[in-house]
């Protein structure tokens, strides 16, 4: 594909964009030196405040400022715990983002359990639950007037009249985060041992249970039942949908292990709906992109931290009548990609859950 062209207040072949937004994966902010990961992966601890700094500029100074930018996920790295140093690191890079001219949306990754708690989560600057569009509460008949009431961090917006982003928790099944003596560490013990899975096995990519890693997780029933919910009434009013978590949901959109534990439940579920436009996730840093047979755009964001000084990877999405332009920055590379009708078919016969 061509490099989509814009002129520079963002209007092209495709008309004037209804909105623009952010998009950025995998800061995974620590005060350490460069250095392999355990995949020998090279991480750039150095760069990625660096990285977030310029990706706030750049958004800041956009002809069409981005009305808010989705954060997905792993906004520091786990190491911080084993210095004591996950609150002020947190703290230093929050600092960092107040100087952005239009709100996060704070999704939770694996790094954000290593570093905190479910509950410490919940009362912290990382719920950005308070910026749901609560107006919709009404419509949703298992939200019970606000998302404060569910055990999942989860929630919806309409930055647009004829427009829905829906923020979904990718480890509400999860061994990360949760108390041990919890309901919700229950369900997920009680997921696993419902499939073939040892946390003490790496198995090779594409094998039964390959994926049932404690680094990934899933949704639960409650929260499958809410999003089947929001995108019931998407469908009715004619409303597209994107839609973000932290881990990749299709198979085909990822290079490593990461893949949510019931990706095959959580696929029906988008796939079931029209109203589904596109899907971001991050925790592959590598990233990813599969249009799946739904016409569905899986896009999984290259990660911050192992982008090496000189590159990037941010993007900025711009919202068109015809289909949604995601202008990369750095590692990721520019796509449009376009709404399209449903086919008959599925492909979810790869999905084993
Ligand atoms: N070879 C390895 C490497 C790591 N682990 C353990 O897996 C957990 C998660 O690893 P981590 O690198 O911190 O996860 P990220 O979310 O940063 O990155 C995911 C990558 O993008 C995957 O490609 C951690 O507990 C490691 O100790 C392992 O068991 N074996």
């Amino acid at each position: 594909m061509g490099e989509p062209q814009t002129d520079m207040r963002g209007s092209s072949s495709h008309g004037h964009p209804h909105f623009t937004f952010g998009v950025i994966a995998d800061i995974q902010y620590a005060d350490k030196p460069d250095g392999l990961s355990g995949w020998k992966t090279m991480r750039y601890y150095s760069q990625s405040c660096l990285h977030l700094q310029e990706a706030i500029t750049k958004w800041n100074a956009e002809d069409i400022r981005p009305t808010f930018v989705l954060q997905l996920g792993d906004i520091i790295d786990g190491c911080n715990k084993r210095g004591e140093k996950s609150e002020a690191s947190l703290e230093m890079v929050l600092t960092m983002i107040n100087t952005a001219k239009m709100p996060f949306h704070h999704i939770w990754g694996n790094h954000e359990f290593y570093n905190f708690t479910r509950d410490y989560l919940m009362d912290s600057k990382l719920n950005t639950t308070w910026l749901e569009d609560r107006r919709q509460d009404e419509l949703d008949p298992r939200s019970e007037g606000s998302s404060d009431n569910k055990d999942y961090y989860a929630y919806h917006f309409s930055p647009h009249s004829k427009f829905r982003i829906i923020v979904i928790d990718t480890y509400d099944l999860s061994v990360l985060g949760r108390k041990e003596t919890s309901d919700g560490h229950r369900k997920s013990l009680a997921f696993l041992d419902s499939s073939q899975y040892d946390f003490n096995v790496v198995p090779p990519v594409g094998t039964q249970g390959f994926h049932l890693l404690e680094f990934n997780g899933g949704l639960g029933k409650e929260q499958l039942a809410w999003l089947d919910d929001v995108l019931t009434y998407s469908d009715k009013n004619g409303e597209r949908v994107i839609i973000a978590g932290h881990i990749p949901i299709h198979p085909k959109a990822k290079r490593s292990l990461c893949l949510a534990w019931n990706y095959g439940e959580i696929l029906r579920t988008l796939q079931s709906h029209e109203s589904v436009v596109c899907y971001f996730a991050g925790h592959d840093h590598s990233g990813g992109y599969y249009r799946d047979s739904h016409g569905i755009h899986h896009i999984t964001m290259e990660g911050v931290i192992e982008s090496p000084p000189g590159t990037n990877a941010f993007g900025t999405v711009f919202v068109y009548e015809d289909g949604l332009l995601l202008r990369g920055r750095g590692r990721v590379k520019d796509r449009f990609l376009p709404y399209q009708g449903k086919k008959e078919h599925c492909d979810v016969s790869m999905c084993q859950k």
